[in-house]
C-alpha cells in the first residue's frame, strides 16, 4: 500500500510535465532521439499513472471524513475481501463508524451500521433503492418486478400482497405440514443412527415446500428435485460484487443455466394453473389463488399476467427466500437443539395446544395459540439473522448526516446486525432467550423499530408472515416427533457467509423417534 502511495503521488505530476514542452525533457528522452515503440511506452505508462491518480483522489473526495483505508487498492479494491466475507471482517467495519467507506471495482460503497442509518437508506426512496447483488439483474431477468421502483413498485407490491393475506397463508400451512412430514419419514433413516449436517437436507426441505407452495402439483415431483439440486448454483453467485462478465465456467453464467431450467418450469406450472381454474379447480397454492383473485371481476388490479411474468414472480420469491428461510432453519435447529430447556418448553405447549394429537395438521389458527413457539422463531432470527445487510444505491446525492453526504451512484449497505445485537435493547445480545418476546413491555417489545430482520421502508419482505409459519411449524413438528441430538463441533458458533448465514459444520444432528409421535 506505501509503495503504491508513492507511485500514486509521482503519478500526479505526469499530466503537468506532458504539457510542458518536450524540449524540458532530458535529450535521450527526446521524440526525435528514441524509437517509436518507446514513446508509446512513455506514453502509455503515463496515462496509466494519470489513472491510477485519478481513481485515488476520486475515492478521497467521495470518502471525506468517513473511516475507511485511506487509499484504495487500484482497479480490484476490496475484491478479494468480497470474496470471501467473515463475520469478523463485517464486524470490524460496523465498527469502524455508523458510516464507514470502502471501494470494491470502482464501485464506491457506504456502509451503515447503526440503527438510525440504516432505517434512514431504507426509508429514502427518493435518494436510494434496492440494488440488489451484482449479479441479480442477470439470474432474475432484467424485467423481473423486484426491480421496478417508487409508485410502479408500491402499485405491482399490492397486487402481490393478496398471495399473502391470512386465508391465502391458512392455505399453505396444510401444504406445509404435508411436506414437512413427508421429509421427516425420510429424516428418520438418514439421521437415525449418527449426527450428519442438515445444511443440504434442510434446504431440499425448504425448497421443496417453497415449490409445493407456490405451484402446488403443477409441477411434478422431479422438477422439485432438479430446481433444488441446480439451486446451489444461484446461491454461489450472491456475492456482492461478482466478475463482471458472465463468461461460460463462472459462477453467474451457471447461476443463469439454473435460473433457466426453473423458469422452464415455473412457466408450465402458471400455464397449468390457470387452465385447472378455468375448469373451476379450488384454489389449491399460491398460483391458484393469483389466477383465482386475477379473475374476480370486483378485483381492481385485473390484468393480464403472462404465464412467463407469473414464473418471474414466482422466481423472485424463491430467490428471495431459498437462502434466508435455509438459514433460518437450520439455525432454528441448532439454538433449540443446544437449549434443551427451552426445547422442553416446545413440546409442553405442543401437547397443550394440539391436546396430544400429533397427527392434527397444523393449522393458523392452531399456530395462534403458540406464542412460545413464536417467540423461538422470533429470537432465534434475532441472534443469526439470515440476512445481516441488503445493498441499496444512491440515486442522487445523499445528505445523510450533517457532515456527511454520499454521493449520487454510491452503492450504500444499510446492515441490520448491529440493530438486532444493540445490548441497550437486548441485553446479552447473543444469548438466545425467547422470553424476551413474551413479556410486552421488555425492551425488546417497546423497540420494535431494531427489529430489523426483515429490512424495512417499501421493500420491507413480504413474505415474512409465511416465513415465520413456516419456521415455527417445521421446528413444531420436528419437537414432537423426534428426540434432538447436536454434536457441537469447533465450527458449530462459526458462521460460513453464503449468501445468507449458515454455521459453519453444517449443523451435524441426529433425529430419534419420539414415542408419542
Ligand atoms: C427467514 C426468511 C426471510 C428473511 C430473513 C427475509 C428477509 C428479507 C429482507 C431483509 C428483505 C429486504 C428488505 C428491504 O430492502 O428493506 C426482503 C425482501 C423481500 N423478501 Fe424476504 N425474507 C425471508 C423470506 C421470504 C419469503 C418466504 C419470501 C416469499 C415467499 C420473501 C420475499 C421477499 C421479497 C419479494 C422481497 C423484496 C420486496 C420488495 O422489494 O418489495 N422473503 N426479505
Amino acid at each position: 500500500m506505501a509503495s503504491f502511495f508513492k507511485g500514486a503521488s509521482s503519478a500526479a505530476s505526469v499530466p503537468a510535465s506532458t504539457a510542458s514542452p518536450l524540449y524540458s525533457f532530458p535529450a535521450a528522452f527526446s521524440a526525435f532521439n528514441v524509437p517509436t515503440s518507446f514513446t508509446w511506452l512513455y506514453t502509455t505508462a503515463a496515462v496509466l499513472f494519470a489513472l491510477l491518480a485519478l481513481e485515488q483522489s476520486v475515492y478521497r473526495a467521495k470518502k471525506g471524513n468517513l473511516p475507511g483505508d485511506r487509499w484504495t487498492i487500484p482497479i480490484i479494491g476490496k475484491f478479494a475481501d468480497s470474496m470471501k466475507p467473515t463475520m469478523e471482517g463485517y464486524k470490524a467495519q460496523w465498527d469502524s463508524g455508523f458510516l464507514s467507506a470502502i471501494s470494491v471495482f470502482n464501485i464506491f460503497i457506504v456502509m451503515a451500521s447503526s440503527n438510525e442509518y440504516a432505517r434512514k437508506i431504507l426509508n429514502s426512496p427518493t435518494y436510494a433503492e434496492p440494488c440488489l447483488v451484482h449479479s441479480a439483474k442477470s439470474i432474475l431477468l432484467p424485467d423481473n418486478w423486484v426491480f421496478l421502483t417508487g409508485k410502479i413498485h408500491v402499485d405491482y407490491r399490492r397486487g402481490l400482497a393478496n398471495l399473502f393475506t391470512r386465508k391465502a397463508i391458512g392455505i399453505y400451512v396444510t401444504i406445509q405440514d404435508t411436506i414437512t412430514r413427508k421429509h421427516f419419514e425420510k429424516w428418520r433413516e438418514e439421521f437415525g443412527s449418527s449426527p450428519q449436517p442438515i445444511m443440504m437436507t434442510a434446504r431440499y426441505l425448504n425448497m421443496d415446500t417453497s415449490l409445493r407452495v407456490f405451484c402446488g402439483n403443477h409441477i411434478p415431483e422431479q422438477a422439485t428435485r432438479e430446481i433444488s439440486d441446480k439451486y446451489w448454483a444461484i446461491t454461489q453467485a450472491l456475492e456482492l460484487v461478482n466478475f463482471p462478465l458472465a463468461l461460460p465456467g463462472t459462477k453467474v453464467y451457471k447461476a443463469i443455466q439454473a435460473r433457466k431450467v426453473a423458469m422452464y418450469w415455473l412457466e408450465m406450472a402458471a400455464r397449468n394453473s390457470k387452465i385447472e381454474m378455468a375448469n373451476g379447480g379450488e384454489p389449491m397454492c399460491m398460483l391458484d389463488q393469483w389466477v383465482q383473485v386475477l379473475a374476480d371481476p370486483a378485483y381492481k388490479g385485473r390484468r393480464e399476467f403472462s404465464d412467463h411474468e407469473m414464473a418471474m414472480v414466482v422466481f423472485s420469491f424463491l430467490f428471495a427466500s431459498q437462502d434466508a428461510m435455509s438459514s433460518g432453519l437450520i439455525y432454528g435447529f441448532q439454538h433449540l437443539a443446544d437449549h434443551p430447556d427451552i426445547l422442553a418448553k416446545v413440546r409442553e405447549e405442543q401437547a397443550r395446544v394440539r391436546q396430544g394429537n400429533y397427527e392434527k395438521p397444523l393449522t393458523i389458527e392452531l399456530m395462534d395459540e403458540m406464542p412460545y413457539l413464536q417467540a423461538v422463531v422470533k429470537e432465534s432470527l434475532r441472534v443469526k439473522p439470515p440476512v445481516v445487510m441488503v445493498p441499496y444505491k444512491s440515486l442522487k446525492a445523499f445528505p445523510i448526516s450533517a457532515d456527511y453526504t454520499v454521493p449520487a451512484g454510491s452503492m450504500l449497505i444499510p446492515s441490520f446486525y448491529n440493530s438486532l445485537h444493540d445490548p441497550a435493547v437486548y441485553p446479552e445480545p447473543d444469548a438466545f432467550q425467547p422470553e424476551r418476546w413474551l413479556d410486552p413491555a421488555s425492551l425488546a417489545n417497546q423497540n420494535p423499530k431494531n427489529y430489523m430482520v426483515w429490512g424495512a421502508g417499501p421493500h420491507r419482505c413480504i413474505g415474512l408472515e409465511y416465513a415465520m409459519m413456516n419456521i415455527g411449524l417445521v421446528l413444531g413438528i420436528a419437537a414432537m416427533m423426534f428426540d434432538w441430538e447436536h454434536e457441537v463441533t469447533p465450527q458449530s458458533d462459526k458462521v460460513d457467509i453464503i449468501a445468507t448465514l449458515f454455521p459453519q459444520d453444517g449443523c451435524k444432528m441426529k433425529f430419534t423417534p419420539r414415542t408419542n409421535a
